[in-house]
């Protein structure tokens, strides 16, 4: 199978701390939310990790089956077990505590990769996080990206900047030089205010244009995004909505905006989108659980005021 998108990293399993103390059990992990939410809008999509060969990797298989995502690059293994973490609420937003050590995921390394799916898919998406899990996870993203270039696909890199999971010298060091290699460049505001040590978003932009992306979508969170190209660049607003959680709201933007490059919108075009499915995911808890579908953003912008 060609994938229109093909995201590696590591997905575990999410407790979700709800407004009662108990904890909502539910599926998370950057590039498999990302995954999903390629998929909700109609993409062709693909997942490569490894899981534990336990009830926890079991029910990942369950979920990308159900969703339409290709699990064809997946292997569950049976000396390490699937990630998980718990999430809670405070005055500063959502946190994250992880039980990921020694996780099947962080055990893959470069030897891992399925070379022939990494040659065939039009874009990889990858991220910080797949990279900060482990030394020989940050090495099989650096091949897997050399393979998929090699082969005339591109590569999109969330930054996702978890200081939980290595220091920031080291984040900055492997983060750009991978950023260096991509094609779309998709960096949070606080993310990459810590990578680049600059404040205004337009500078930030021109950081990731000048490591080499051709597209960079910047997140504002509720202000919306900067896109910027080598040409052009704008603020696209972000969408007001009553928001109970964030989780996964960054990397619902990137699934649904990648989603819409490979069906053909332009970058711009497909940041209003995007924002719109990003906005949606934040109505209720969990990660995956209300990411949007297709209708549900189409109704949602077709309801804008401009
Ligand atoms: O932190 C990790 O390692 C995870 O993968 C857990 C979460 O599912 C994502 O981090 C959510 O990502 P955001 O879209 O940035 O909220």
């Amino acid at each position: 199978m060609t994938h229109d998108i093909l995201c590696l990293g590591e997905p575990m399993l999410e407790f979700n701390q709800q407004p009662d103390g108990r904890y909502l059990p539910g599926h998370g992990g950057d590039t498999s939310n990302c995954a999903i939410a390629a998929a909700r809008q109609g993409a062709r999509v693909g997942y490569v990790t490894h899981l534990g060969a336990d009830a926890f990797g079991d029910s990942f298989m369950t979920l990308w089956r159900d969703e339409g995502i290709d699990t064809s690059c997946v292997r569950q293994v049976p000396d390490a077990h699937t990630g998980v973490y718990f999430v809670t609420h405070g005055d500063g937003g959502h946190q994250f505590s992880y039980f990921r050590a020694g996780s099947a995921s962080s055990r893959m390394g470069p030897q891992d990769l399925p070379r022939d799916a990494l040659e065939q898919t039009r874009i990889l998406h990858v991220s910080g996080i797949s990279q900060a899990i482990s030394e020989s996870a940050a090495d099989a993203v650096f091949e897997a990206i050399d393979l998929v270039r090699a082969a005339g696909g591109r590569v999109s890199y969330d930054t996702n900047l978890r200081l939980k999971l290595w220091p920031l010298a080291r984040a900055r060091a492997v983060i750009h030089a991978a950023m260096a290699q991509c094609d779309i460049a998709l960096p949070g505001l606080e993310d990459a205010q810590q990578l680049t040590g600059l404040t205004d978003p337009d500078a930030i932009a021109d950081v990731y244009l000048k490591l080499g992306a051709g597209i960079v979508a910047l997140t504002l969170g509720a202000e919306g995004t900067l896109v910027a190209t080598p040409d052009d660049r704008r603020r696209i607003g972000g969408r007001q909505v009553t928001a109970v959680d964030a989780t996964a709201a960054g990397d619902t933007f990137d699934g649904a905006f990648l989603a819409r490059l490979v069906a053909g919108d332009d970058p711009f075009v497909a940041a209003r989108y995007a924002n719109a499915a990003a906005a949606l995911s934040t109505q209720g808890y969990g990660a995956v659980a209300p990411m949007p579908h297709r209708a549900a953003v189409e109704d949602f912008l077709s309801k804008e005021h401009p």
